[in-house]
This record gives structure tokens, sequence and C-alpha cells, in this order.
């Protein structure tokens, strides 16, 4: 639960974190009430949230609520120190800790603390107007402050103790489901003892979440998760329903012996911070990175995973990148594709090798012929113009686009490629959609590779079902075309994609020839291929322009230069004058590319840069990666800026081969033209009649399910021109 909520950013800059942090603890409260019994393995442990009884085991007043032993991580963490000892031990420790932390010694170290901060700002002052990454500056500082005040040593000196230490809290954490730290407080009773009504036995173990009652509404009011400082104006006791409730230090005799010092340092700090500087969130904050393997810069460029019993070499280094998809010596195949994704795209064109890849692509290639697609010019006009009938009526209102250019891109392909419109393909393309939901969701399940042979799973069985819907829907399209056109007396079968196929699958050159499994396999292709990615590609571009209104603004003045009012010209559609939409077009995929990763397999030995690669190795290309690599586009990479691609992607970025939103090398996508004329003509019409800005109920959550689009849809509200 925790790594899916991990998954994808926040969608607001919101305080509501808990569901976030600990989703587990804050299903249980809801599904549980506010205290409960889990099994941590064989171990019971209650959970307390109540405020009141919270106070009962922290005061620990007849001595029942012992501490727990410290696992051996933590142990190897904290020793037997003063979090972790008991009885005596502590008893003399505590004191100790109590008296370097008394308020006059507190006082003393301010000048050290002082100094501290001093050297941390004085480093800053070269960075007038820069974004600083804080959480790094303050580990630094907070280090240097606890050796110099505790120890008498400075950070340097220390350095190499809180290395050691960082990495064993790193270890710490990734064994977070081991042990309990730090988030709730740990302890266990020593003997039968009555907590409120419960009857506890002994050593069971009680665990007390302080996000739970922090997040209270009963004890905060409403406005819970709203950062409202004022709340405490007079002091905790008026703040909180129950001062219980608050327990950032804990309470009772095991409270923070620190949290003075703390205060004072943070303090210190922000005060002298204060003084200086003036200071606002960078944009790049809230943008994280979509995929989490971007935000893992200390495996380095290139770097091994494991996905089951499978090895992946993540490559990320554009030229390397260039070498595997430009596959020269044939090296670099498309490997086995995954079970369910070879359902979606049966053996098609995206995954075909060999001589059925060069027959197909060939045939593909045809279809998309600038001339072809010329022709297909008013078909794409006619489904724009469908759509913005159904919008006149929303004039000013809310149109969610996502949904809208669905059914845009499925009308427009089934039309252009297989001469069939949406309501015929609606059956295909709900059947397709259900089987990209079932296989977005198990894209990270891996199948143990004995069991997953022998037992279907329920999503298995749906699957087939799936499956076998789209062959029947596609077998009689195919069979209608046969017919009408037998009909109609006529010689050829159409020039659209589907005609090609259908002659194709009647010529009498055998090795011309395709099957009409090869056929479905085409369709399947197509119908996938050419609808999620435009729709995804179409719905960040009016969300950009929707924010971006200078840009909406160039875009539509570049328009009306061209087209006027009148509807897109057909016979010549002066695509090559779009300058600006083809700017904004591609910034758009930099930013937020619909193919988030492309694979392939070894063939044989080869040597991928310094990397020796066995045969049977998958590659896998994030572009995202390279997308947003500052060294390659600049510190504003993260930001919308069209104009960087007024010289063409060459002049854009540092290295060509790191811009990879349509692949590249002879598998780079072959919808490429017919995508970029179907955006074109699709904004050119929208831009025409509307302004655009972004719904106050938008909420950013770009997610990946199959491909990048936005969780909760794209809200934009129309403004008739
Ligand atoms: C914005 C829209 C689109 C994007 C971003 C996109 C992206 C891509 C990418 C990255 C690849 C290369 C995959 C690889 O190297 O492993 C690809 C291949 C392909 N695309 Fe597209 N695509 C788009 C639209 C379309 C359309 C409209 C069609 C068809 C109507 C299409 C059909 C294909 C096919 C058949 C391949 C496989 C080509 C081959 O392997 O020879 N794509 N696409």
């Amino acid at each position: 639960m925790t790594r899916e909520a991990m998954k994808t950013p926040m969608p607001t800059l919101s305080n509501d974190i808990f569901p976030r942090v600990q989703p587990h603890i804050h299903l249980w409260t809801k599904l549980y009430g506010r205290n409960f019994l889990s099994w941590h393995g064989y171990r019971a442990e209650l959970f307390v949230t109540e405020p009141d009884l919270i106070k009962e085991v922290l005061n620990n007043k007849n001595g029942v609520f012992k501490k727990e032993n410290p696992d051996k991580y933590t142990f190897k963490l904290l020793g037997n120190g003063l979090v972790t000892a008991e009885g005596k031990n502590w008893n003399r420790q505590r004191k100790l800790a109590n008296h370097a932390f008394h308020i006059e010694n507190l006082k003393n170290m301010v000048p050290t603390m002082a100094g501290s901060v001093e050297n941390m700002l004085e480093k800053w002052g070269y960075h007038d107007g820069k974004e600083i990454q804080v959480l790094e500056e303050f580990r630094i500082l907070t280090s240097d402050v606890i050796t110099k005040t505790a120890f008498g040593s400075n950070y340097l000196e220390g350095e190499k103790i809180f290395d050691m230490l960082t990495k064993l809290t790193s270890i710490l954490t990734a064994n977070a489901f081991k042990i309990e730290l730090p988030l709730p407080v740990v302890g266990r009773v020593s003997r039968e003892v009555r907590l409120g009504e419960i009857l506890l036995p002994p050593n069971i173990y009680i665990i007390i979440p302080p996000l739970v009652s922090h997040n209270d509404p009963q004890i905060w009011g409403e406005d819970v998760h709203l950062f409202r400082p004022d709340r405490f104006t007079e002091g905790v006791t008026k703040a909180a329903k129950n001062t219980n409730a608050y327990l950032p230090f804990g309470m009772g005799p095991r409270n923070c012996v620190g949290s003075n010092f703390a205060i004072i340092e943070v303090k210190v700090a922000l005060s002298m911070i204060l003084q200086r500087y003036a200071f606002s969130l960078s944009p790049s904050y809230a943008h994280s990175p979509i995929q989490y393997i971007t935000a893992r810069p200390q495996h380095g460029r290139n770097f091994l995973t494991w996905y089951g019993c499978k090895a992946q070499l993540y490559v990320t280094e554009p030229d390397l990148i260039k070498q595997v998809l430009n596959n020269r010596d044939g090296i670099y195949v498309k490997g086995k594709p995954r079970e369910f994704l070879k359902k979606l795209l049966g053996d098609g064109l995206v995954i075909a090798e060999g001589k059925k890849w060069s027959r197909q692509r060939k045939l593909a290639n045809h279809a998309f012929h600038i001339e072809n697609l010329k022709g297909m010019a008013p078909t794409i006009v006619s489904s724009v113009g469908n759509m913005l009938e159904r919008w006149g009526y929303h004039e000013k209102k809310e149109i969610e686009v996502l949904e809208e250019f669905r059914i845009l891109t499925s009308d427009i392909i089934s039309k252009t490629a297989f001469g069939s419109n949406y309501l015929d393909g609606k059956k295909i393309f709900d059947m397709l959609t259900k089987l990209t939901s079932i296989i977005a969701a198990t894209d990270l399940k891996i199948k143990l590779p004995l069991i997953g042979n022998f037992m279907k799973s329920s999503d298995d069985i749906l699957v087939e079902k799936l499956e076998h819907g789209i062959r029947e829907s596609f077998i009689q399209i195919i069979q209608r075309r046969k017919e009408k056109i037998q009909t109609e007396e006529s010689n050829g079968y159409g020039s659209d994609y589907l005609g090609l196929l259908v002659n194709a699958n009647q010529d009498h050159d055998e090795n011309k020839r395709i099957s009409t499994d090869d056929m479905i396999d085409e369709c399947k292709t197509f119908y996938f291929a050419g609808h999620e990615t435009t729709m995804s590609l179409l719905t960040w571009t009016m969300f950009l322009l929707a924010i971006h209104t200078d840009w909406q603004e160039k875009a539509r003045k570049e328009i009306f230069d061209i087209y006027g009012d009148k509807k897109p010209n057909t016979e010549d559609l002066n695509i090559a004058k779009m300058k600006t939409l083809t700017m904004i077009i591609s910034e758009t995929l930099r930013l937020y590319p619909p193919v988030l990763t492309l694979r392939r397999t070894v063939a044989s030995e080869v040597k991928l840069g310094d990397i020796l690669l066995p045969p049977g190795i998958e590659i896998v290309i994030p572009p995202l990666v390279s997308h947003t690599d500052p060294h390659i586009w600049g510190e504003d990479v993260h930001l919308f800026k069209p104009d960087r691609f007024s010289d063409g992607v060459i002049n854009a970025a540092k290295n060509t081969n790191a811009y990879l939103p349509f692949g590249m090398g002879p598998r780079i996508c072959v919808g490429l033209n017919f995508a970029t004329i179907e955006v074109k003509l699709t904004l050119s019409m929208i831009l025409q009649r509307y302004a655009l800005t972004l719904s106050p109920s938008y909420v950013h959550s770009p997610v990946q399910h199959m491909f990048i689009r936005p969780r909760h849809g794209a809200q934009i509200i129309f403004h008739k021109l």
C-alpha cells in the first residue's frame, strides 16, 4: 500500500499526508476504529490512538509499559542508548542527558548554533535567486550543530560517522516493515494490565501513531489539514480538544530529551535565514517524477535491475540509446512481449521481427504515406467538427477532455484506417480499454514461473474472453469489407489500411500474402497504438495551453494567419507553416511522453559502451530520464518553454538522441506523421473557437496507465471567442 501511495506525487501541496505515508494505518483506523489489534508476523500489536489511552501508556505510572527490545537493526543504529534502555540504565543516562540539555547549558550552545548557520548562509550567498535543495543543506547543518555542541568537534570530523549513520538509517528504513521506526511510538506490556476497557495480556506490543490524532478533525476542527499556526495562539491546551492528542515529542517520562535543543536550533536557523532572504517554493518541487527510476540518481545513468527472474538493463545515456535503437547489427530485437501485452497487440507491427516485420512495416508505411495522409484530412476535420458541435452547448462550462479525446481519436482511427465509424468500433474500443486496464494493473505483478502456468487468475479468464471478443469483431469488419467491395464490383479493397491488409491477404504472391491472423493482429495494433498515445498527447497539450495562455495566444494567432476562421484547408494542409504549434507539440512530448518505456532484448553477446551484455538480457529505455536531464536541456528543464525548439530538436538539446517521444531508428513510430497531423488539425479547430483555461476542479496527478494520463481527467473551461 505504501508503495502504491508513493508512486505518484501528491496532486496538490496539501498537508494531508497521513493516507500517503501510512496508508495501512489510515485504512485500519477507518475500518476498525480508534484502537485495534493487528498481527505483525507472530507478534500481537495493539494500535492505540485515543488520546487519553495514549497518555496512560506513555505516562507509564505503574511501570508496565516498557520500551520494546531493539531489534538487530535498531540496535546497530542506537546501541543500548537512551532511546532503547530500560530500568536503572535508563535512569542514569536520562539524568546525564537532562543535565546536558538543561536550559542554562542550552543558552551556551546558541553561539555555536549561530556559527554553524552562518557558515551555511555564507555558502548560500552565492546562490542568490537560485534554487537550493534545503533537505541536503539541513542534513549538513544539523550534523554540524550536534557534533559541535554535544561533542565539541565539527562536521568535517564527524562526517565519517554521519555518513555511516546515514547509510545505516537507509537500511533501517528499507526494513521498516520489520521494525517500527520512526513514526509510531512502540512499547511492550510487561504484565497483564487494563488499558481503558481493554485487558492486555503480557508481552503484547503497543503502537501509537501520532499522525492519527494529529489529523483528527474532532480534535483540531474541520480545518485540520490546513497550515494554521494561529491555532496555537494560546498554546497547545487551547489548540486541541485534548492535549494528549499532540505528540510530536512524545509525552511522559520517555518524552524527547532533546526537544528544547531542537526547538532552539530551529529557531536560530529560521531567524537567521528570514533576516536575509525571502524564499518561495521552486516550480521544480511539486513536479516530482512519475517513475521512481528517475528518482534514483545514485545508481548512475545505466543500471541493472531484476524483474522477477529476468535481468533488465536500464539505459539512459543518449549515445547508448541510439546504439540500441538503431540496431545496426540486428542484435537489439523486440523481445518476447509480456503475456498480457501480447493479447493486446498480437504479433502485430509493434512486436513482430524479421521478415514479418519488414512486410508489415512496408504496408503501414504505404498506408501512412504523405499522399494518403492528405486523403485522410477531410475525415479528421469532420470528426473534430462533430466533437465541437457537441461542445457548442458547453460554452463557458467545464469539459473533461481526456474522455472527449478518447472518443475523438477512436473515431478518427476507425474511420481513416478501417473505414468504419466510432459506433462500429465502439465495441472493440470498449474491450480494448478493459484489456488495457487489466494490463496496466498487472504490469508490475510478476508471475511465478511455475504456478503462473497452471493457475488461471480471474484476470486471465477475463482477458481470454476479451481477446476472443476482439478477434470476432475484427473478423466481422474484415468480412464486411470483402463483401462490400464484391457487391460494388470494384477491383481493389480500398486504399485505407484495412484495404491494404485485405489486398495483401488475397495476394497471389505467397511471399507478400498475409494470413487472417496477421490481419487481425495488425488491426489490433493500429486500433491500440493509434488511439491512447494520441489521446494522451492531445490532453497534455490542452492542459499546458490552458495554463500557458501566452503560448495559447501565439498558437491562435498562427492558426488565424493560416486558416482565418475557416475550416482547415484539406487541399493544402499548410502543416509546414505551423511553426508555433510544432514547437508546442514538441515541448509537450518532451515533458509528457506518452510512451514511457522502450524495450529490446539482446539477441547475442554484445558490447554496449563499456558494458558487455550477455544474450537474453532485456534493455529498458525510459525516455523521461533524458527528457528531464538538466545537463541536456538546461536548468529550466522542468519548465514548459516551447521556444527551446525554435530551431528544431538539434538546437534544443545538447544531444538529439536524448529526445525520444516516437523512438528512433528503424522501429521509429510509423504513425508519427499521422498523429502529428491529427493533433495539429484538432488544436487548430479548437483554438479557432475557444479560449481555454484550467478548471479549478483539475487535480494535477499524472500517472502511468500504459501511457501518461491525468489520473482524475483534465477539466478545461471553454470560453467562446
Ligand atoms: C502521439 C502519438 C504517438 C506516440 C507518442 C507514439 C510513440 C511511439 C513510439 C515511442 C514507438 C517506438 C516503440 C519502440 O521503439 O519500441 C512507436 C511505434 C509504433 N507506433 Fe506510435 N506513437 C504515436 C502514435 C501512433 C499512431 C497514431 C499509430 C498508428 C495509427 C502508431 C503506430 C505505431 C506502430 C505500429 C509502431 C511500431 C513500429 C515498428 O515497430 O516498426 N503510433 N510509437
